[in-house]
């Protein structure tokens, strides 16, 4: 339930973390680190076909286990290639295969599973009775309970939700009876119990729609206890990443990807092979002996006010990382909100390790309640969201709207100006021989700003930065053409715009094609590569 918002915020406890790892606390006595010392001792990471492993696992108070580089490490090595545990559908009301994660619909025209009746792709689908899809033994529980029923053609969305949250759950309680060692490799890790059942909502929400429904409507009181399911249930909100390609959605367990600490500035990246469901895991820049191999459990281009919320929500602690710790976000000013009043200032939270804390104007007395802020937010997050995907007029009327009154490098406007950058060039009467030198222009300047930010946010070798590489060489390489043949431009200049439009594509091609094959990022890097070829280079 990551989104879920935590009504029970608790004041911030102010620890400075300066990215390098913590120290690990071996004379830390409480409880909890006992068990998570003996959890460590349990830890079966796989070896690296004999190689050394270029990292460790320690254990710190803030972070629990997490694992440190055990050498300096260059951007793009692979750290982490690894098999899931456990694979199943997210927790969405939109319906997917149960056999390979793609979108179904709930007609009646849909193909079923002709014993258990859940919707599938089709009688051929890759994932049928496969560990990583629709096995043999899923299917006669989910028969003999007639567990599809309520998926009818005009069922709610909160109920088709409620369902497909049941069936990892269930798949991971089933591997107790059918593979318990591989079941004891879930157990290994943290599911944040006791502090869940501290929180009224988040235990309800889990004792009804899952424990209870499991327990009662499925039958499978007797084989599994309520603490059973609801320590399921912690280790799938911890731990669980949220993987698919090419429309597939999917959330899995990793056997040593889940000792990943977090931090809202990551110094590693991740994929999955779309074919295999692997994750594959690498630096995104050099990592130097010592320090604390991160990743990001957040999306990286959100205020630090959302960012904390959802990791408390769903991860259940308060990130005190060196980006929620600075008001300005590592100089990128992205929760910075315009002041209402004097109209010059800008507005940041006096502290950002508290949610509750006031927000203030440097340019004159203005404050606001850090609740005004969320609603504010909230208020143009669901304008933006209102918005079609495809809408390039909404898209810029929301910018036109709320540009006076945000910071401009906010997250918001950021995340308007992603999406203009994907559509220009892209969809039907935005063609890129069709857009006019206003809207190159704009397709250009877009990509530009959103790439400043995100060279700080998620800097060097990272997806995010290829795409928008590549989606940037385009607008500049038509402009130059067209000034070129307006003679609008010298032949210098046009030369210097190709040199950056070669180092653009090199760059994007040599991201994108770390992604897997078969990927849209793959496929992306190949196309840059290819327009490299076009204009002779290599
Ligand atoms: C996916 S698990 C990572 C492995 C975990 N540390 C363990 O020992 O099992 C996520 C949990 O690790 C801890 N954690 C990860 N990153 C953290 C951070 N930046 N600050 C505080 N706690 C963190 C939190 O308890 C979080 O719920």
């Amino acid at each position: 339930m990551p989104n879920k918002k935590n009504k029970n915020k608790k004041k911030q406890h102010h620890h400075h973390n300066n990215h390098s790892a913590p120290k690990p606390a071996h004379s830390e006595t409480e409880d909890h680190h006992d068990v998570l010392e003996e959890k460590l001792q349990n830890l079966h990471i796989e070896e690296n076909g004999g190689a050394a492993k270029p990292y460790r696992v320690e254990i710190s108070q803030i972070y629990g286990r997490y694992l440190v580089a055990n050498r300096n490490l260059r951007p793009g090595e692979i750290l982490i290639k690894e098999k899931a545990l456990a694979i199943g559908p997210c927790v969405s009301a939109e319906p997917v295969c149960l056999g390979c994660y793609m979108p179904v619909t709930l007609k009646a025209t849909q193909y079923r599973c002709p014993s258990c009746r859940w919707p599938m792709c089709g009688a051929q689908c890759r994932g049928l009775g496969k560990d990583t899809g629709h096995t043999a033994v899923e299917c006669e529980l989910f028969t003999r309970e007639n567990t599809a029923a309520p998926l009818t053609p005009d069922a709610s969305p909160v109920k088709v939700k409620n369902l497909y949250e049941l069936v990892l759950v269930a798949r991971i309680l089933l591997q107790k009876e059918q593979n318990p060692e591989l079941y004891g490799r879930i157990m290994v890790m943290e599911s944040h119990l006791e502090m869940r059942q501290k929180n009224p909502e988040l235990w309800s929400h889990y004792e009804s729609n899952v424990v209870k429904y499991l327990r009662e409507n499925w039958h499978l009181a007797e084989r599994f206890t309520s603490a059973e399911i609801h320590t399921v249930c912690g280790i799938l909100d911890v731990n669980c990443f949220e993987i698919g390609q090419n429309l597939a959605k999917a959330r899995t367990l990793y056997p040593s990807a889940f000792l990943l600490a977090h931090d809202c500035c990551p110094n590693t990246s991740h994929t999955d092979d779309p074919e295999t469901f692997d994750i594959i895991l690498r630096t995104s820049r050099a990592v130097r002996k010592g320090e604390a191999i991160t990743l990001s459990y957040a999306y990286t281009l959100q205020g630090t006010l959302k960012r904390r919320d959802f990791m408390q929500a769903g991860k259940l602690f308060w990130c005190c990382c060196r980006r929620c710790s600075d008001p300005y976000e590592l100089g990128t000013d992205c929760s910075a909100i315009a002041c209402e009043k004097c109209r010059a200032g800008l507005v940041r939270s006096t502290n950002p390790l508290d949610q509750e804390a006031d927000w203030r104007c440097d340019k004159c007395p203005f404050v606001m309640k850090s609740e005004a802020v969320v609603k504010l937010l909230d208020k143009i997050n669901n304008d933006l969201d209102a918005i079609d995907a495809h809408d390039i007029p909404g898209l810029e009327n929301f910018l036109k709207r709320y540009s006076g009154l945000l910071g401009e490098n906010h997250y918001l406007l950021l995340s308007a100006k992603y999406s203009l950058c994907q559509l220009y060039g892209k969809i039907e009467g935005y063609l890129l021989p069709d857009l006019s030198l206003e809207d190159l222009q704009r397709k250009k300047s877009y990509c530009e700003h959103f790439l400043k930010v995100v060279d700080i946010l998620e800097p060097q070798l990272t997806r995010l930065r290829g795409l928008i590489m590549y989606e940037l060489h385009a607008p500049m390489l038509m402009l130059a053409q067209r000034s070129m043949m307006m003679q609008l431009t010298t032949a210098r200049d046009f030369n210097k715009t190709i040199k950056e439009v070669i180092h653009l594509l090199r760059e994007s091609a040599k991201i994108l094609k770390m992604e897997p094959a078969g990927s849209t990022e793959h496929q992306m890097g190949l196309a840059a590569e290819e327009a490299l070829q076009k204009m002779g280079v290599q």
